[in-house]
């Protein structure tokens, strides 16, 4: 069974390493393990003899960077040096590492990287702590300049290790490898872009051993396969949930069906469209599995509910911008089922978003934004919508509604009220595409149909949406997402 992967916030880190060092491994030897993956890395990135500058900064990152400039020189590459700031300024391990560094160290500012076969950035990691400038930004300036190879160690320099920002301005590089574990800057857009493919060297620090406070995660497959609903020999097509998905109005009928199809073909055991009276017909010719309910408005639907066996709601594609679709909402919230609410729904409540105020407690609820409809729901809540790691933004959402919160994106994140949070890495360009949204909101609630719990339920829907689409590639549309899913699930479930 694969575990959950967790990914610290820089304080965490920073808790994991004494945590190591007060159980007896000393410090220098946690960065002499690091400088040697670092090492390694780059000999497999560098050709025999290369030039290899190594930039280092005031920290413990140039620690690392100067364990691993000695072990290049010892293995015959022709290392320089460049430090930023002065060598007699260094404290603790990285003067420690330093003093083991038998050669010169130049001035980073007269570095020559486009001299280079191979940079090593080891300027700045989880001890980022504000924007880049003078000569620290001059120094990654040049480096992206010079067009050469870049391994960077622990993180990009530049990158913000919890949020993946650019810090004024980070490195583009090849290669990062870091330290016991993936960070959310590593997974976060635009960190990922700038960290390249990353490598995970164990130095003995484990971090499933920390810590206090929130958890992150990669949202990978171990965090919630377990949860994936399995029918039993015995299961009745009630026991495997019923999902409502309401529709919008006869010339918006789409967005419904498109999510009706993928919560069935995700399991859900029956899925009725809730349908205007005026687009029964439409929704009736191209309707087969799925089954169909005319439903007028919130009165509509507050008859409907009455049958306890929909235990799943999905409201939001296509139902309009207005205060008929908040008063449905209203309705669902008050009904207690499992709940999905996306597009309209969410974009009904701009600025409104104190009405929905841990309205959520009562039955597990999931919203499903961009980040337009993020913006435009919070609007007026600065402590939502300014921080710049979308993390915290999901994070902060969700402990404001009480519902899981995706905020969708190439790096779209899932965050629990309890402060859980996933972020997602599977994602395809190609799933921007009309519908796409409407599948997911359908995967998400066919799986709530089948009990998954919330948090995991949007965690695994993000994942099969995106597999289901990246296995697909050029040409996707929506009405492929569903059929793809089978696919996906059966690699899943064996
Ligand atoms: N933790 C672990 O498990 C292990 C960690 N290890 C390694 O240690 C790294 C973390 O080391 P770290 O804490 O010393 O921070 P680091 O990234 O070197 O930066 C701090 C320095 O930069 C400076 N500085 C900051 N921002 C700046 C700016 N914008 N512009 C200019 N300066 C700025 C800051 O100066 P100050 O803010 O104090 O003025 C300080 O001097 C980690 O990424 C990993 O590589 C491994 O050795 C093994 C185990
Ligand atoms: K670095």
């Amino acid at each position: 069974m694969t575990r959950p992967e967790p990914l610290p916030l820089a304080y965490q880190m920073r808790q994991a390493d004494a945590a190591a060092i007060a159980a007896g491994t000393p410090g220098l030897t946690l960065m002499k393990r690091a400088g040697h993956a670092v090492a390694e890395a780059a000999l497999r990135m560098a050709p025999p003899g290369a030039r290899v500058v190594v930039a280092a900064g005031p920290g413990n990152n140039g620690g690392d960077g100067f364990v691993a400039a000695a072990l290049l020189a010892g293995r015959d590459c022709r290392v320089t040096l460049a430090l930023l700031g002065d060598r007699e300024r260094l404290r603790g391990d990285a003067a420690l590492a330093a003093a083991e560094w038998q050669g010169q160290a130049i001035p980073v500012r007269e570095a020559a990287f486009d001299e280079a076969d191979l940079i090593v950035d080891a300027l700045f990691g989880t001890g980022l702590q504000r924007d880049l400038e003078g000569e620290a930004r001059q120094a990654v300036e040049r480096m992206n300049a010079s067009g050469r190879p870049v391994l960077a160690v622990d993180l990009p320099s530049g990158i913000d290790s919890d949020s993946g920002a650019v810090r004024g301005a980070a490195v583009l590089a090849q290669r990062t490898v870091t330290f016991a574990a993936r960070k959310p800057g590593h997974l976060l857009l635009p960190g990922r872009r700038f960290a390249g493919t990353v490598e995970v060297a164990d130095i003995g620090i484990d971090p499933h051993a920390r810590t206090s406070g929130v958890e992150t995660f990669a949202n990978s497959p171990g965090l919630w396969r377990e949860a994936l609903p399995r029918p039993g020999l015995d299961s009745h097509k009630y026991d495997r949930g019923h999902t409502l998905v309401l529709s919008g109005g006869a010339t918006r009928t789409g967005a419904a069906r498109l999510a009706a199809r993928a919560a069935l073909r995700i399991g859900s055991g029956l899925v009725t469209v809730a349908s205007p009276p005026e687009a029964l017909g439409i929704n009736a010719a191209q309707l087969t599995a799925v089954m169909l309910r005319g439903c007028d408005g919130p009165e509509g639907l507050y008859a409907i509910l009455k049958d306890e066996r929909f235990n799943a709601l999905l409201l939001g594609p296509a139902l309009g911008v207005h205060a008929a679709t908040r008063a449905m909402v209203t309705v669902a919230i008050h009904a207690r089922r499992s709940l999905l609410l996306d597009a309209d729904a969410l974009t009904s409540f701009e600025g409104l978003a104190s009405e929905l105020h841990r309205v959520f407690h009562g039955a597990p609820a999931v919203l499903t934004p961009h980040e337009g409809e993020f913006a435009r729901l919070f609007k007026g809540h600065p402590d939502i919508l300014d921080p710049p790691s979308k993390l915290e933004r999901a994070r902060r959402a969700a402990a404001y509604t009480g519902a899981v919160v995706v905020l969708k994106g190439m790096d779209t994140v899932i965050a629990a009220p309890d402060g859980r949070a996933a972020i997602n890495e599977n994602g395809t360009p190609y799933l921007a595409t009309a519908g796409s949204g409407d599948t997911l909101g359908g995967i998400v609630a066919g799986l709530m149909a089948q009990h998954m719990p919330a948090f995991e339920a949007a965690c695994a829907g993000v994942f099969i949406h995106a597999a289901a689409g990246a296995g697909f590639g050029p040409g996707l549309i929506a009405e492929d997402l569903a059929d793809l899913i089978p696919g996906v699930l059966r690699q899943l479930l064996s």
